[in-house]
């Protein structure tokens, strides 16, 4: 099997200090690999430079044979559109706030083409129901909704057009304990019937152990450890793993 996305040797600095560096790894179709380590670790830096956002200084990503970084930015962005999607921790950060709903799940169908209105409010309400979202909340505005239902919201958006790489940032950050068990548990159902290749990073171990198959654990910048995600967590080999599993550096 080919990998669907390769990653090496990245490096991002922000003037002398290190983002992210000598990062390499290989994600396969269908896999779902956790990125964990502490603050000012390097995750969001590495996520953001693999989503496109940040030009890394130095490295190659190969997204399904395609070079990531050569690409032209009209290219990236129809790959964002199309294949990639992007669920960032403050749902604010990933929807149209302005607009109802079900225009933020439909505009999302329309921005890949789909222009028939009858099929893509029924998309809508189809992806609504996916996520928990009651049919009679598809004509109201994100800001009516609580935060749980907010990032479920994002969610759909993210999912309706059928992608095959997904970017997590936090999705759980900032929720409430019992409302963020309710939002992994869809997570974890959404990922496993779609077959998704998804990038989570997070600081919270209870996710990465829930959802991803394997785990890269970050430090300074730099990749420490990287394995299965049972294995690493029961069983961590570089003293910053095994301080960040004792729950030392959790808060
Ligand atoms: N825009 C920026 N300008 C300068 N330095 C930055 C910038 N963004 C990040 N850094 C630095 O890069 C390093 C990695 O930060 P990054 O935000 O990627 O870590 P993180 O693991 O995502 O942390 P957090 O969980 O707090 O978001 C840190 O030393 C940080 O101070």
């Amino acid at each position: 099997m080919t990998p669907l996305l390769s990653v090496r040797d990245l490096e991002r600095r922000y003037g002398a200090r290190i983002g992210c560096t000598g990062v390499s790894f290989d994600l396969y179709p269908g896999e779902v690999l956790g990125i964990v380590g502490e603050s000012g670790s390097g995750k969001s830096t590495l996520l953001s430079c693999l989503a496109g956002q940040q030009r890394p200084d130095a490295g190659h990503v190969t997204y399904d044979g395609r070079d990531v970084l050569s690409m032209s930015e009209a290219e990236r962005r129809r790959l964002a559109r199309t294949e990639w999607a992007h669920v960032h921790q403050h749902a604010r950060d990933g929807l149209r706030m302005g607009v109802s709903a079900g225009a933020n799940v439909g505009e999302r169908l329309m921005a890949t083409g789909h222009r028939h209105y009858g099929d893509i409010r029924a998309a809508a309400l189809d992806w609504l129901g996916r996520v928990e979202i009651a049919a009679d909340r598809i004509d109201d505005r994100p800001q009516a909704f609580s935060g749980g239902m907010q990032q479920r919201l994002q969610i759909a958006r993210n999912l309706v057009t059928g992608p095959r790489l997904v970017f997590m940032d936090e999705p759980t950050g900032g929720l409430d304990v019992s409302v963020q068990a309710r939002l992994l548990d869809l997570l974890r159902g959404l990922v496993r019937d779609m077959g998704l290749s998804v990038i989570i990073v997070t600081h919270d171990l209870a996710v990465v152990r829930l959802l991803a198959d394997r785990l890269m654990v970050m430090t300074g910048g730099r990749v420490v450890e990287q394995g299965l995600t049972d294995q690493v967590l029961d069983d961590p080999q570089h003293a910053y793993t095994q301080l960040l599993v004792s729950s030392v550096l959790q808060v």
